[in-house]
């Protein structure tokens, strides 16, 4: 059985008549932590949103677990997206945000409680997300993305806001992830997490 998670091939994409991407190669295989790297404005987050069948390609080819990504109940099964900020749901505390993830995914990856200890937000469990610091809302989102069952993860800038010694507790927290068998796909700037990662680039040059 092929252990290919993601295969790219000729992807191109335009956005009006902006080229943002041309003929880009990507084999991302079982186990891999892969940091797409490059400049402001180079592709990064249009390349994720593909690989989350939220972008069609203009030409080119994108599979993920061998079929065309889907924005469906079957794909989300197995793929945790962390994008821009959610909405928050009105009147629940963090705590209860993950709550919510736990109840409607019968076999999450950790309990509340633990997801609470990990990203280091016990002390602020009760309190709604909107009066959350930056980075710890950043966490909250971290959170719930790894407290769902999945086997690939999709980050777009999972460093936001994050302090330096956290940057280095994620970086740990995904090579567990990808040693328990899951597979990450991150668009990073940041050095420490792109450095523990096979590194590529939008336009197809390996970084
Ligand atoms: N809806 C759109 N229409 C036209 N061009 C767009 C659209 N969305 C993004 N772009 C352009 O596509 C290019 C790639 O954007 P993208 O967000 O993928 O870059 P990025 O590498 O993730 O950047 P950053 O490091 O700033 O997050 C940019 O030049 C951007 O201005």
């Amino acid at each position: 059985m092929s252990s290919l998670i993601v295969d790219v091939a000729g992807l191109t994409v335009e956005l009006g008549a902006n080229p943002v991407l041309r003929d880009l190669e990507l084999a991302v295989e079982q186990g891999e932590i892969v940091a797409v790297v490059g400049p402001n404005g180079s592709g990064k987050s249009t390349l994720l949103r593909c690989l989350a069948g939220l972008q069609p390609p203009t030409s080119g080819t994108v599979r993920v677990f061998g079929a065309e990504p889907a924005d469906d109940a079957a794909f989300w099964r197995s793929v945790a997206l962390l994008g821009d900020e959610p909405a928050w749901y009105p009147g629940l505390t963090a705590r209860e945000h993950l709550e919510l993830m736990g109840a409607v995914h019968a076999e999450a990856r950790m309990t509340v409680e633990s997801a609470l200890e990990v990203f280091a937000l016990a002390e602020r469990a009760d309190a709604p997300p909107l009066n959350l610091s930056t980075g710890q809302r950043q966490r909250l989102c971290l959170a719930a993305t790894l407290l769902r069952p999945s086997t690939l993860l999709l980050l777009d800038e999972p460093e936001r806001g994050l302090d330096a010694g956290f940057r280095v507790r994620l970086a740990r927290l995904l090579e567990e992830y990808a040693d328990e068998g899951g597979t990450v796909v991150m668009a990073t700037h940041d050095e420490t997490l792109a450095g523990a990662a096979r590194q590529v680039s939008p336009t197809g040059v390996t970084a």
